[in-house]
């Protein structure tokens, strides 16, 4: 049996990077094949999963340095039937990579937004003129390169050495330990494992809605390892919260505290015990 796995495009993103390194454990751990698809979006990533196009899809979620990648967040909690089966966490160094004879020489930048972030003090302190340009994915920026010489992108020195397109500087990140965590989604059940991720809309909008479900976590001694809260997009103030247990859904002290949880919320989504990989 052959797998297949989305993954943000084209060729030579950070995702595809993480989507290939799941399917290097796959191969390690499971003795499993799989094949890899590119998609436009990471919300299309997600949506073909969902639709059952491919088996498994792989989606950037936190960055070390700028948090949460709230397309992915948002696209989960919409869609509602994909379960996280493995995080992955690999280290992110970003390159400048243009046409143009020197950095002077550059106008403009496109990226990936979280990418534009995670260099904007390099980019400040080097090229503080360019304009920046968000594109959908950092190999989606290098296709720009060719009609414009004056335009620069922020992608990898794979991207890089993939297209043939040469490295102005490198890394430009702001910070050396630059991570990505991905987790790679799919139709069926997650498979345990000592970290849980859900998210829950409250009842209402009112003093201290959110003590109630938070402490059922302390009250089990489980700990959070992070919280994050993204508007539900209907009202100004309305929030989702996603949240991240170093906990395991099978545990006892787990369960009890997701069916009060439950109580104290309006909606709640569970995505999944699952476990991480450092590549
Ligand atoms: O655009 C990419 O290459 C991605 O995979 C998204 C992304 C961008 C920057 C850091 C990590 C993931």
């Amino acid at each position: 049996m052959q797998f297949s796995i989305a993954h943000l495009g084209p060729a030579g993103t950070y995702a595809e990077a993480a989507a290939t390194a799941y399917v290097r454990y796959l191969v390690e751990t499971k003795g499993l094949k799989s094949s890899l698809y590119p998609y436009p979006s990471i919300a299309q990533t997600l949506w073909a999963v969902a639709r059952g196009e491919v088996d498994l899809g792989v989606v950037p979620v936190e960055n070390s340095i700028e948090g949460s990648v709230s397309m992915t967040l948002d696209t989960l909690w919409q869609i509602d039937t994909l379960q996280i089966q493995q995080a992955l966490v690999l280290p992110i160094s970003h390159a400048l990579i243009s046409l143009a004879k020197n950095p002077q020489e550059i106008e403009v930048v496109y990226s990936h937004p979280q990418a534009l972030a995670q260099c904007q003090e390099w980019l400040n302190q080097n090229l503080p003129q360019v304009r920046q340009i968000a594109t959908n994915s950092t190999t989606e920026a290098l296709q720009h390169l060719d009609q414009e010489t004056t335009a620069g992108a922020i992608a990898s020195e794979r991207a890089a050495s993939l297209y043939q397109l040469p490295i102005l500087a490198h890394p430009i990140n702001d910070y050396p330990d630059n991570c990505t965590r991905f987790w790679v989604v799919s139709l069926q059940p997650s498979p345990g494992g000592n970290h849980t991720s859900l998210a829950f809309s409250v009842l209402e909008n009112k003093p201290g809605i959110l003590v109630k479900p938070l402490q059922v976590f302390a009250e089990q001694g489980i700990n959070m390892s992070r919280i994050e809260s993204r508007p539900t997009k209907r009202l100004l103030g309305d929030y989702l919260f996603f949240i991240d247990l170093e906990a395991n859904t099978c545990d006892q002290s787990v369960k009890l505290a997701l069916a009060e949880l439950a109580t104290y919320t309006k909606t709640l989504k569970i995505f999944g015990s699952y476990s991480i990989v450092n590549r």
